[in-house]
């Protein structure tokens, strides 16, 4: 990559040079103090929890000679280059745009946005990819890919910086496409600003996040953000299924698509069959068997096959291929133990997403089979969907066990005791409260029945259980897995 000074990296940004030299070259673009390197350049933003211009010094003293800020310091350094600007925070995407050569002029990035459905959609989407003979790119809330590489992280969407260069890796690796996670914190936060988008997907919009956002109305729009900026040239594919389908498109200037089970849609689907091994779709006329399961994951499968669609895929062969492909981890894995239990471990973190997973299995189960779930709530998050949690698993299965999940820096208790506040008495009768995620487990296991199922929600694919930032390994299929044993 050639080299860039100051100007090039504030292409397209109003700005104001407080003190240095603009020709300046610039080695490096970092958000985190503690990742800088000489002669590179730190963005100080504002942050939700603390204000990086206290980081400054720190910078300057590990070899950053450009600062991007918002407020000036009362005593400036002699040989670096202080830039104020409006907004760094919304700034940063833009100029590690620049920075990594705007690596999405040369790849086709689609991003999903919604409550529910985006890791499966884009899991989907990039082995259907790769299948149909492309290199890809996906940024998922599991892990980052290109083609097979994995890159470990911790968010669903990555920071401004990070995403910049994970495209620019992937435009190295010849990627023709990137299928990402916009979740509604980094559309607020503008992570995504600086990438080109091809097309941008809204699977539907429920119950989470108002810790974060404060209203419904607030939360849906931040997801129509993604759609408002959409380029004339990007296409718009939406659920119209969900009432919030049609608000994404107003006043997007993208092409417009929609997809719908119930409705009509440009790309319309129909459930045929449900079953613990996977379900028949019929999908713009074609039938096919997925091996996806749950009804919730129709959906997934129909979103996959729409933005194919629009990348202009031919529909057997997308249709062909969607039909091999496996869920994402810690979507609806099964495990059957020896003596015939059935345990389910599910992402299900939000009140739909529980209970669209319970009434799936109801929906599959032979009458007679008891559903025993073991469910928590993380802490620093929407306090607002503890109580429903709560009354959802308790109102669609016969045994429920509350438990912790992430009590991150709050009291696991007082969590649980919010949870609670949504069970009636009589509901009270058959839900223990067991704080230990492992003794819910074994506890669950002990209590069931052969033919007996055993959902866990809300873990999925983490392998770990976070107590005042302090993450130590804990995986639900692990633990699940040796309770069966026993
Ligand atoms: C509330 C929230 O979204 N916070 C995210 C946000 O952090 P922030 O702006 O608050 O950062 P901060 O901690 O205040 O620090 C401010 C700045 O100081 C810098 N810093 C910090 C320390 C230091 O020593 N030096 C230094 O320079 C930081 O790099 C940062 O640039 O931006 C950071 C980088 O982009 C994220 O890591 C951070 O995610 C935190 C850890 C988080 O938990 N976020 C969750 C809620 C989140 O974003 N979740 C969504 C998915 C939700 C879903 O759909 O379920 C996601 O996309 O992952
Ligand atoms: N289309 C859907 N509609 C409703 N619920 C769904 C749908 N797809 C998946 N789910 C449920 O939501 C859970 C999470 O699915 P997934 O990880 O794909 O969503 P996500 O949008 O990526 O979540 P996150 O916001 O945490 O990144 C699944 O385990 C399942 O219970
Ligand atoms: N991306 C979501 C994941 C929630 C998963 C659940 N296990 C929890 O910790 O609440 C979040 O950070 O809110
Ligand atoms: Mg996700």
């Amino acid at each position: 990559m050639e080299k860039k000074n100051i100007t090039q990296l504030l292409k397209g940004l109003e700005f104001e040079l407080v003190q240095g030299n603009l020709q300046q070259e610039v080695s490096d673009v970092q958000l985190d103090s503690r990742k800088l390197t000489d002669n590179s350049l730190f963005i100080a933003i504002k942050g939700n929890a603390l204000d990086a211009h206290r980081f400054i010094p720190k910078a300057i003293e590990l070899g950053a000679k450009t600062i991007l800020l918002e407020d000036i310091p009362e005593s400036l350094v002699d040989g670096v280059t202080y830039i104020k600007l409006n907004n760094t925070g919304q700034a940063a995407g833009l100029v590690a745009a620049n920075f990594y050569d705007n690596p999405s002029d040369k790849i086709k990035v689609v991003a999903i946005t919604g409550t529910n459905g985006k890791t499966t959609v884009v899991t989907l989407l990039q082995n259907l990819f790769i299948k149909l003979g492309y290199n890809t790119g996906a940024l998922t809330t599991i892990e980052n890919k290109i083609n097979d590489e994995v890159i470990p992280t911790k968010l669903t969407t990555p920071d401004p910086v990070t995403l910049q260069y994970l495209l620019s890796e992937m435009v190295k690796k010849n990627c023709s496409f990137c299928f990402m996670e916009a979740s509604s914190h980094a559309i607020v936060q503008g992570r995504l600003h600086g990438i080109q988008l091809t097309g941008a997907i809204f699977s539907n919009i429920s119950h989470d996040h108002l810790d974060y956002h404060g209203t419904m109305k607030e939360y849906i729009n931040a997801k129509k953000r993604l759609f408002d900026t959409l380029p004339k040239s990007a296409f718009a594919l939406v659920n119209i299924d969900d009432k919030r389908g049609p608000v994404m498109l107003q006043n997007c200037n993208a092409k417009h698509y929609s997809f719908a089970l119930h409705t009509m849609a440009n790309f319309k689907g129909k459930l045929i069959d449900n079953t613990f091994e996977g379900i028949q779709m019929e999908v713009n006329g074609h039938e096919a068997w997925f091996q996806l399961i749950g009804s919730f994951n129709a959906y997934n499968v129909l979103t996959a096959f729409a933005t194919a669609s629009c990348l202009g895929e031919d529909e057997i062969s997308t249709l062909q291929a969607l039909s091999e492909l496996k869920p994402a981890r810690g979507r609806f894995e099964q495990l059957v133990s020896p003596k015939n239990i059935r345990g389910i471990i599910d992402y299900a973190h939000t009140p739909d997403a529980l209970e669209n997973v319970l009434e799936t299995i109801k929906d599959i189960k032979e009458d007679g089979e008891r559903i025993i779930t073991v469910v928590g709530c993380g802490g620093d998050r929407d306090k607002s969907k503890r109580p429903i949690m709560a009354k959802t698993a308790a109102m669609l299965s016969e045994e429920v066990i509350l438990t912790s999940d992430n009590p991150r820096t709050e009291d696991p208790d007082e969590i649980l005791d919010e949870m609670q506040e949504g069970i009636s008495p009589t509901q009270a009768r058959r839900t223990q409260v067991i704080v230990d995620r492992k003794e819910a487990i074994l506890k669950a296991v002990e209590m069931a029945e052969p033919r007996d199922i055993i959902l866990i929600a809300g873990k999925g694919h983490e392998t770990y259980q976070e107590v005042n930032g302090i993450r130590e390994h804990f995986d639900d299929k692990e633990e699940l897995y040796k309770a069966f044993q026993q």
